[in-house]
């Protein structure tokens, strides 16, 4: 299905918070944490089901912010949840050349590329092959994947400095717009060092108490606020304090 436009307030609205052009001598990926809530703070109506909040404008946000990006990350449960796509259909006199690479978080190894959403468009030049972090060597090694073997400071917990600095010098991923899901979000949510915007579209729905809820375990507070009022939907976006 084709996006609508843009709407053309939110270029120069999202501008301050997007990677800067390449040529930035950063150590690490420029990261941005970007998802769709609802008003009770749910991203999905329950474990394992793939809700859609963003209205149509904000849908075209989403792929406005991948094709400013190098690569786009997502924890297990997303990826096997979703059977994400996470290609960029923006731009599209360029076709699909701005796609970000799929980074998926996988420590256990659960999720395969055959069969997934993500390799047909891979195959049909619509996407790029993934990364999957995994704390130890693969079991059983895809065509077109590449891994990358990271610390884990848990059996569900990367590494996030390691990952980043390893994702910036092997893969050459300059800037990382992080999509998911809660878990992921609630540990990069206290990680202001790390993550430099945050973009959250706020739907007009509420999803209820089983919903997948980000909330963070302490409180966080924000800077450099703004807020843009689309049709159905809101988007904030700031900085985390403290973060550089
Ligand atoms: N509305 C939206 O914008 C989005 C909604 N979602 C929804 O989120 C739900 C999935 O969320 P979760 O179950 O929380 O799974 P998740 O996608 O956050 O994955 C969690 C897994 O990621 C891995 N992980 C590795 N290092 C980690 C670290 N340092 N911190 C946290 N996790 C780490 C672990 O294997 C962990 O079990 C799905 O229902 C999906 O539809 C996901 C992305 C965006
Ligand atoms: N921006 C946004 N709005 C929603 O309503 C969503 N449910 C999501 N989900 C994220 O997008 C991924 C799906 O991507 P494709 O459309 O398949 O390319 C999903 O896995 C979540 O990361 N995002």
């Amino acid at each position: 299905m084709s996006l609508q436009p843009l709407r053309d307030d939110l270029p120069r609205f999202l501008e301050p918070y997007l990677p800067q052009p390449s040529g930035s001598q950063a150590a690490k990926p420029f990261v941005t944490l970007t998802y769709a809530q609802s008003l009770d703070s749910r991203i999905s109506k329950g474990k394992g089901i793939r809700t859609t909040i963003s209205h149509a404008e904000t849908k075209t946000m989403t792929h406005y912010l991948r094709y400013h990006h190098d690569g786009i990350l997502i924890g297990s449960g997303t990826v096997l949840a979703d059977d994400p796509g996470l290609n960029c259909k923006y731009g599209s006199e360029e076709g699909y050349s701005h796609s970000p690479r799929p980074i998926v978080l996988d420590s256990r190894q659960q999720w395969r590329f055959e069969g997934s959403k993500m390799k047909d468009l891979y195959l049909k030049s619509q996407g790029q092959a993934p990364i999957v972090v995994v704390s130890e060597e693969p079991r059983e090694r895809e065509k077109d994947v590449a891994y990358l073997l990271c610390p884990y400071l848990s059996s569900s917990r990367v590494d996030w400095k390691t990952l980043l600095k390893k994702l910036h010098d092997e893969f050459d991923i300059k800037s990382i717009m992080v999509e998911g899901g809660a878990t992921v979000i609630n540990d990069l949510l206290l990680k202001p060092a790390l993550v430099d915007a945050l973009i959250i579209t706020i739907g007009s729905r509420f999803l209820g108490s089983s919903g997948v809820e980000v909330s963070p375990i302490q409180s966080v507070e924000l800077e450099a606020v703004a807020w843009w009022n689309g049709t159905a939907d809101a988007v904030l976006c700031a900085k985390l304090s403290g973060s550089k």
